[in-house]
């Protein structure tokens, strides 16, 4: 794989994992978060990436995302190859190409939630039509919150703007990492309706992390993680039961 610039002939709005590698720590502590891994997530499918706890999963996707360097291997996005960008030429890929629906949603504290929506397209130079964050955060069933800032919000209700945050600007690649763990399971299925749609209405691509097969079965495929390392990696339509087995027997193994 080249080491610069855009891949020739390859599939745009891809996400393309070549033996990548990750630790954390040093000497005697360091530690081997992703040990090798090699995956492609192909334009306009959505894909779960399920796993034991502390298998690499929110790891692979902060590499994937450019949000972290891996240690080794390579990384393309949408046809351009991360391995030898700038931080700003990474950050400017980020703005223009990804969604991330962080762990810990990451909301700007002194911002409304609809300051927080706009707010990285408004950082890229992008003005959003009022409208339309009014209409994002409506569609995460926030209509009524458009004026309140993180602290005014229960948990589940910050996960839905950092959501929003993430599709606003429809971005060829959402990475979401647990972006149902916090909500009750009407408002769990209207998040999954929204990242489906986005696969099949708009040939986004997406990359979810979750610990719950019921989200896992809206996929079209699983890969799951154990180690890290690729343990398994199955397409779909599966069963939530299939999904709970499979995740079950890795988390075993690892014990
Ligand atoms: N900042 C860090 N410093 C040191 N070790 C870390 C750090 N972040 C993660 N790790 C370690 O790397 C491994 C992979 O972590 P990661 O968060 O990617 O796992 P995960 O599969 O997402 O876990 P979970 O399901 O619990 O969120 C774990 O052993 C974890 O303890």
């Amino acid at each position: 794989m080249p080491r610069h610039g855009i891949v020739a002939g390859m599939t745009t709005q891809t996400v393309v994992l070549e033996d990548v590698r990750a630790t954390y720590g040093t000497g005697d502590r360091q530690l081997a978060a992703l040990d090798g891994v090699s995956v492609a997530f192909e334009r306009g499918t959505f894909t779960a990436v399920m796993g034991p706890s502390g298998s690499g999963k929110s790891t692979l996707l902060h590499c994937a995302a450019g949000l972290d360097r891996p240690a080794g291997g390579s990384i393309v996005i949408d046809g351009v190859v991360l391995d030898d960008l700038t931080e700003d030429e990474l950050t400017r890929l980020r703005r223009d190409r990804i969604g991330f629906v962080f762990q810990a949603f990451n909301l700007v504290s002194s911002l409304t939630a609809e300051q927080n929506v706009a707010l990285p397209s408004r950082l890229a130079g992008r003005r959003i039509p009022q409208a339309d964050i009014a209409g994002a955060l409506t569609a995460v069933g926030l209509a009524g919150r458009l004026r309140h800032r993180p602290s005014e919000l229960s948990g589940g209700e910050q996960q839905r703007v950092a959501v929003a945050r993430a599709l606003i600007s429809r971005p060829a690649v959402v990475f979401a990492d647990e972006p149902t763990g916090a909500l009750d399971s009407v408002t769990s299925r209207n998040i999954l309706d929204l990242l489906r749609e986005l696969v099949d209405e708009h040939q986004q691509t997406v990359v979810m992390v979750t610990h719950d097969p019921v989200a896992a079965a809206r996929a079209d495929r699983v890969v799951f993680l154990a180690d890290g390392r690729i343990a398994g990696d199955v397409r779909g339509p599966l069963e939530p039961e299939q999904i709970a087995a499979r995740t079950a027997q890795l988390v075993e193994g690892s014990c």
